[in-house]
């Protein structure tokens, strides 16, 4: 997995990265390990990670690139898992923040237990992204590992409505039936769409953390309590993370 640092301004980011073609271009990123713990420390506020998941060409690593860099992704090419870090500003506090864009293959199911909040994607143009979304959603909702995992369910390229697959209301009844958040919006179309989707992901994550802090005094993160589940609860969890995907993507 390639990591990278963006403690830059935006200006530096774009005018240094180029996204065609983007594979190649990741190659030549600087790699600097898989451990984000490798690093210093943006700021005192604890690092922030999203897991940004849901099946092959739905946008992940489109939407990533769109609220980092602020750029739309216009061709496609299958990528490897990537992190990225940055600080980004919400309410007025910086937050350290890291985005892991996981791969289409759902090889890893470890990136959500390593998540403080997980966007969940699919493509309004594809059906069956959406059953693939709806799996990881009924995951999320019902492991015990992930209990209370701040998420948002993002219908992803709504630009395209003519091609439209997904009604907006069935989405949303999903998004109701597991109580999360739901948006549909459009990496294409501009930035304020999908720094809204970001944004609130990062305030369910901050409220949830602080609500954990009053419950329990304390300020363990999610990937501390993660580790604590036992190697056996784990190991069934990631099975079953695997055989419904394996089974919705058939
Ligand atoms: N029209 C439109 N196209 C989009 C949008 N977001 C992404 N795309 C296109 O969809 C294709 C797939 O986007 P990616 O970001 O590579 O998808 P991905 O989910 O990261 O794909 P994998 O790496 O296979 O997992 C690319 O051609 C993008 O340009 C959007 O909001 N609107």
């Amino acid at each position: 997995m390639e990591f990278r640092s963006y403690s830059m301004t935006e200006t530096t980011l774009s005018s240094k990265m180029s996204y065609s073609p983007v594979v190649t271009q990741r190659a030549k990123m600087k790699k600097r390990g898989n451990n984000c713990n490798n690093n210093r420390p943006l700021s005192d506020e604890p690092q922030l990670r999203v897991a940004v998941v849901g099946d092959s060409s739905v946008g992940k690593s489109a939407l990533s690139v769109r609220f980092l860099a602020r750029r739309f992704l216009p061709e496609y090419a299958p990528a490897q898992e990537l992190l990225y870090e940055r600080q980004v500003a919400v309410d007025g506090h910086l937050i350290p923040l890291v985005v892991h864009d996981t791969a289409s293959q759902v090889s890893s199911p470890s990136s959500i237990f390593q998540a403080d909040g997980v966007l969940v994607l699919y493509s309004i143009t594809n059906k069956r992204s959406f059953d693939t979304a709806k799996s990881y959603l009924e995951i999320i909702a019902t492991e015990p590992g992930f209990h209370n995992l701040p998420t948002v369910l993002v219908g992803h390229k709504s630009d395209l409505q003519h091609l439209r697959q997904v009604a907006y209301t069935q989405a949303q009844q999903l998004a109701w039936d597991v109580g999360c958040s739901f948006y549909e919006v459009s990496s294409e179309s501009g930035t304020e769409s999908v720094d809204h989707v970001f944004h609130t992901l990062i305030r369910q994550v901050l409220a949830s953390r602080q609500r954990r802090k009053l419950s329990s005094g304390s300020s363990k993160d999610r990937r501390q309590r993660s580790n604590s589940i036992t190697s056996n609860l784990w190991r069934k969890t990631r099975a079953a993370i695997l055989e419904k995907l394996r089974r919705s993507t058939l």
